[in-house]
């Protein structure tokens, strides 16, 4: 696998900040613009970057990612990479965040998913101004989460599980059988996992979705919603950012053909349903993927 070029360790960023004399902050549109290359961008050949300092010290990036022969809404917006970066990889709490070009309105409102959105410090690479200013110069009058959910529901990159468990229990535990059946009983515990770490409180409909590539290796991708609903990223766009992530950029570039099965688990009950957009968008990015569906039930059914 080529070396990781989505994150970058707290040390490791330290170091960059010794040897160069910059603070973090002042290194970011370096950063930026190194990673403005890894924008998979077929349609606009508009390369974003979106690049945040977690709670932890460590730098995470997001880029836009586009699907020819798919309409717009399957886009990923290098902020909502960014944001789906943070969280598989447990960060809690986002300290700066610099972006090449303003936010979409759709980005801006994707953002306020995370708890005291409104006073992240934002920086606009391409702009005339090095400073700093705040996401509610951009969002000045925010709807989100707060319209919606009592405080005490836990906000995007807030540890949550939502207690779901699968149907068919015996077969989510049998990973003895050999070959792909083997594989489909680790995807599907994949995808549940990644459906109990999915941020969907407002229809209470969680999901995820595990990928296997060809040389067997596991991406998983959780759903997040949006107060406003449509900003929302699907949980086979998830995953397809852990793929993308996990690999790096270079030779070594995932490509979606690489992709073999995938598993969708989602609520037996659910008012949102994954299973008819994630078999389009997966038909089309990868044609000989395998898709399952496996149901779940929440065992906390006041509220998951
Ligand atoms: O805030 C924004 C605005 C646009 N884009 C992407 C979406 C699409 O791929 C391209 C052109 O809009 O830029 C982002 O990633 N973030
Ligand atoms: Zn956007």
């Amino acid at each position: 696998m080529a070396e990781p070029r989505f994150i970058i360790e707290a040390s490791e960023a330290k170091s960059i900040s010794q040897s160069t004399g910059l603070t973090l902050t002042q290194l970011l549109p370096n950063i930026v613009k190194s990673a403005q290359p890894l924008a998979r961008v077929p349609i606009s050949k508009f390369h974003v970057a979106a690049v945040g300092v977690g709670i932890s010290g460590r730098i995470f990036i997001g880029v836009n990612v586009e699907f020819p022969n798919l309409p717009f809404h399957h886009t990923i917006h290098a902020e909502q990479f960014l944001l789906t970066n943070l969280s598989q990889n447990k960060e809690t709490q986002l300290q700066y965040l610099a972006v090449s070009a303003a936010p979409c309105g759709h980005c801006r409102q994707f953002l306020q998913e995370i708890r005291g959105a409104s006073d992240i410090p934002l920086l606009i690479t391409n702009s005339d101004s090095s400073d700093f200013t705040s996401l509610s110069q951009f969002l000045s009058h925010p709807f989100g989460p707060h319209d919606l959910l009592p405080k005490h529901v836990p906000l995007f990159l807030e540890p949550r599980h939502n207690d779901l468990s699968l149907l068919d229990l015996e077969a989510s535990i049998d990973d003895s059988i050999a070959g792909s059946n083997g594989y489909t009983n680790q995807l599907k515990v994949a995808a549940l996992e990644a459906a109990n770490e999915s941020h969907a409180p407002y229809s209470e409909s969680p999901s995820g979705v595990a990928l296997l590539d060809s040389s067997g290796n596991v991406y998983k991708g959780s759903y997040m919603e949006s107060a406003a609903y449509n900003p929302s990223l699907g949980p086979v766009q998830a995953a397809i950012v852990a793929f993308i992530a996990g690999f790096g950029a270079g030779d070594g570039a995932a490509e979606y053909g690489e992709l073999v099965e995938a598993v969708l688990v989602e609520k037996e009950d659910a008012v949102v349903k994954q299973e008819s957009t994630a078999r389009l968008f997966l038909s089309s990015i990868s044609p000989h993927c395998r898709f399952n569906v496996f149901l779940c039930t929440s065992n906390n059914k006041i509220k998951n």
